[in-house]
């Protein structure tokens, strides 16, 4: 009997540091503050079948996950603050100090907003670096142990 390979799912989890507000958020959150974020990357393909090579046996090295989030979200995002472009007050105080790490962003910086701003980012990343051969399947954001965001195509 011929089988089809078996899609695997495999997730790399990352933290960065980010400050942000919610500026019309009715409780605390309008607050300028910050978290330790946690990101989970999870990407599902087949399994290498290549004996003897480094990747046998893996949908994608946990590294090359490591290395293109890191690239393309956690560097850019790991001590910025995270600011809505709407929010213009902020915007201009925060181009006022010089050389600051600030990430515009479309629209308002909820771990919702924020987790499918990075899916967007990533998904043409891995699409492009590995030809097809596997996807990313979702992202989970935790802006606090308690809180967190999951995307998935839809
Ligand atoms: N749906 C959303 N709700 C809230 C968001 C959000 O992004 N999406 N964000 C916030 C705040 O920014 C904050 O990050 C969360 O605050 P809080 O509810 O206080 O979370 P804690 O885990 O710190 O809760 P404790 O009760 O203090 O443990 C608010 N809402
Ligand atoms: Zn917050």
């Amino acid at each position: 009997m011929i089988t089809a390979p078996e899609a695997i799912s495999i997730t790399r989890r990352l933290e960065f540091d980010a400050g942000h507000r919610i500026p019309n958020h009715d409780g605390q959150c309008r607050h300028l503050h910050g978290h330790r974020y946690a990101i989970e990357i999870t990407l599902t393909g087949a399994m290498a079948d290549h004996p003897g090579k480094a990747d046998d046996g893996m949908v994608l090295d946990f590294g090359d996950i490591k290395r293109l989030a890191t690239q393309h979200i956690v560097e850019p995002w790991d001590h910025a603050f995270l600011v809505a472009k709407e929010d213009a007050g902020l915007v201009d105080y925060l181009n006022s100090i010089p050389n600051h790490k600030t990430v515009m962003m479309e629209c308002v910086p909820t771990v919702e907003n924020l987790a499918s701003t990075a899916f967007k980012i990533l998904c043409p990343v891995f699409e492009q670096a590995f030809s097809g051969r596997l996807i990313l399947s979702a992202v989970r954001l935790y802006e606090t142990p308690n809180c967190w965001a999951d995307v998935t195509h839809s």
